[in-house]
């Protein structure tokens, strides 16, 4: 028992020690922890001394930007309004100079409508060329072959030819030898063109006995393309639209004839046979129109090309030979230009006809007979009226004998007034060509050596009056139209109105050839 509590006491004892010696140890370690703490928190009250300015610093930022914060909503409109002002004065400004350069423009416009107009007018409202056609392969090929023409290197209005011996020169409006190209015959001829667009009446006519290239200035294979050319004087009809600015609206139709043996016929309607007349407007205004004429409108290349190929196609199965037939009969393209300037209210309206003429050889009366003999007294007739007309218009003659033919009486109102009219007579070299070609070039002379200005006071009406050198003048069995008197008053001033028309009035009017409109579905 003493025993046991000598060893509780012992061990009470080192339990004594054990604690002592621990609570020592602790207190120790509280010590240096303590020592530690105060030593960290004198770093942390440094720092706290240090950042207090610091912090004053960021407070006091941050109050500036808080400030800044509140102020920018003001700031930021205020800016936007500045800038907004800024850009409304430049847009004022742009637009004022916009404005000022569309007047420039419109000016520059009209100025050069007025300048392309006195070009056209200083070189003649009728103008006569002469186109000479290279000598063919097969002309090549012959020996005994001659070519019979030569130009003047000084002059490029004249023509000189061998006929049997003989020197003759020829004096036109401009003649092109056989190496000039399309492209060049297209720019003599391309502001003629443009000029329906401005609201003139326009008559191109290729004029050539067969074979002297009548068809290739009118239709010719413009190079590379495959399309006849006179599609690319459509054309330029179409790009020309763009020229007369912003304002204006432009609507152009296309009409397709064929005068064979004195009888109209329409290439673009369903029933190609069918024979058109031209008859006399109800309305009492004294304008010709032909009833039951196909228009196509047309705003694009492949638009055209469609109306030529339905007129082709409608041509050649309304024959049995087609060639002969083409040479025998005259082709018309007409198209009609009809503008509307929004801005002014202005109206305009030309027209642009392109005419392919039968061939003009002479034909022994001797020779021909029953319906050949008739097709040529056909011809004769209308290419004798044309001379005639033509002619009495360059000589400003008081009366215009166009009634004398179905071509002449059908272009009554694009031949007469401030129109414009181009001859392009077609010459072939060849000497074997060499009496034709004299008698075309003596029809060209006739109908260019007028004296403009020189009006004299009658003209004969009939052909048969006629002084044309190349054609016989020849009567119909039933001739289209009585002849009219020969007085201005009666003929221009009643009957033939539309032929009497001042420039003002005359770009007023309406086309005379008018049909009911279709829309180009073909
Ligand atoms: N300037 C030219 N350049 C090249 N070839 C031409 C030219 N003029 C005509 N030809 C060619 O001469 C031939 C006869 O031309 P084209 O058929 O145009 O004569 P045409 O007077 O219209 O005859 P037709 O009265 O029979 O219609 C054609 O083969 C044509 O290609």
């Amino acid at each position: 028992m003493e025993r046991v509590q000598g060893q509780l006491e012992a061990e009470m004892q080192s339990l004594e020690e054990e604690k002592n010696r621990v609570i020592e140890e602790a207190f120790v370690r509280a010590e240096s922890e303590m020592k530690a703490v105060h030593e960290n928190l004198a770093g942390v009250r440094m720092n706290l001394l240090t950042l207090q300015p610091a912090l004053r610093t960021l407070t006091c930022d941050y109050n500036c930007l808080k400030r800044q914060v509140q102020d920018f909503p003001v700031m930021l409109e205020k800016a936007i309004g500045e800038a907004k002002q800024e850009i409304c004065q430049v847009i004022a400004e742009v637009s004022t100079a916009n404005q000022e350069l569309l007047r420039k423009y419109k000016r520059e416009m009209n100025l050069r409508k007025k300048c392309h107009n006195e070009l056209v007018r200083l070189r003649g409202n009728i103008r006569v060329l002469c186109r000479v056609r290279p000598v063919s392969q097969e002309e090549l090929n012959a020996a005994d072959a001659k070519n019979m023409v030569t130009f003047d290197p000084d002059d490029d209005a004249v023509l000189h030819l061998s006929n049997k011996g003989k020197a003759m020169s020829f004096e036109l409006d401009k003649v092109f030898p056989p190496q000039a190209s399309q492209e060049e015959v297209f720019q003599e001829v391309q502001s003629l063109i443009i000029s329906c667009i401005d609201g003139f009446n326009v008559c191109i006519f290729a004029y050539g006995q067969t074979g002297s290239g009548k068809t290739y200035t009118m239709e010719g294979v413009a190079a590379g393309l495959g399309l006849p050319h006179h599609r690319s004087m459509v054309a330029a009809v179409l790009r020309g639209r763009g020229g007369g600015g912003g304002d204006w609206d432009f609507h152009i139709t296309v009409s397709m004839v064929e005068i064979y043996n004195e009888t109209l016929r329409n290439l673009l309607g369903d029933n190609p046979s069918e024979k058109l007349d031209i008859k006399m407007c109800p309305d009492g205004s004294g304008q010709l129109y032909v009833p039951g004429l196909t228009e196509f409108a047309v705003q694009s290349v492949e638009d055209i090309n469609k109306v030529f190929d339905l007129g082709h196609m409608n041509r050649a199965t309304a024959c049995t030979n087609l060639n002969e037939h083409s040479s025998r009969s005259h082709a018309l393209l007409i198209v009609t230009v009809s503008g509307f300037n929004s801005s002014t209210g202005h109206r305009t309206s030309g027209k642009l006809n392109l005419v392919d003429l039968a061939g003009s050889e002479r034909i022994a009366k001797s020779g021909a007979e029953g319906s050949r003999l008739r097709e040529a007294q056909c011809i004769n007739k209308s290419l004798s009226a044309l001379g005639d007309v033509i002619h009495a218009l360059r000589s400003k003659q008081s009366h215009v004998p166009f009634r004398n033919s179905r071509l002449t009486y059908l272009l009554q109102d694009s031949l007469s007034g401030d129109s414009k009219t181009l001859m392009m007579v077609q010459v072939s070299p060849m000497d074997s060509n060499v009496s034709e070609s004299v008698c075309s070039l003596k029809f060209a002379q006739r109908v260019r050596s007028v004296e403009l200005g020189s009006a004299s006071r009658k003209q004969a009406e009939n052909s048969s009056t006629s002084s044309s050198p190349t054609h016989d003048s020849v009567e119909l069995d039933s001739p289209p139209v009585t002849p009219l008197p020969i007085s201005r008053t009666s003929s221009v001033g009643s009957t033939l109105a539309s032929g009497s028309k001042t420039p003002g009035s005359r770009r007023r009017s309406q086309s005379h050839i008018t049909a009911g409109r279709m829309k180009l579905t073909a």
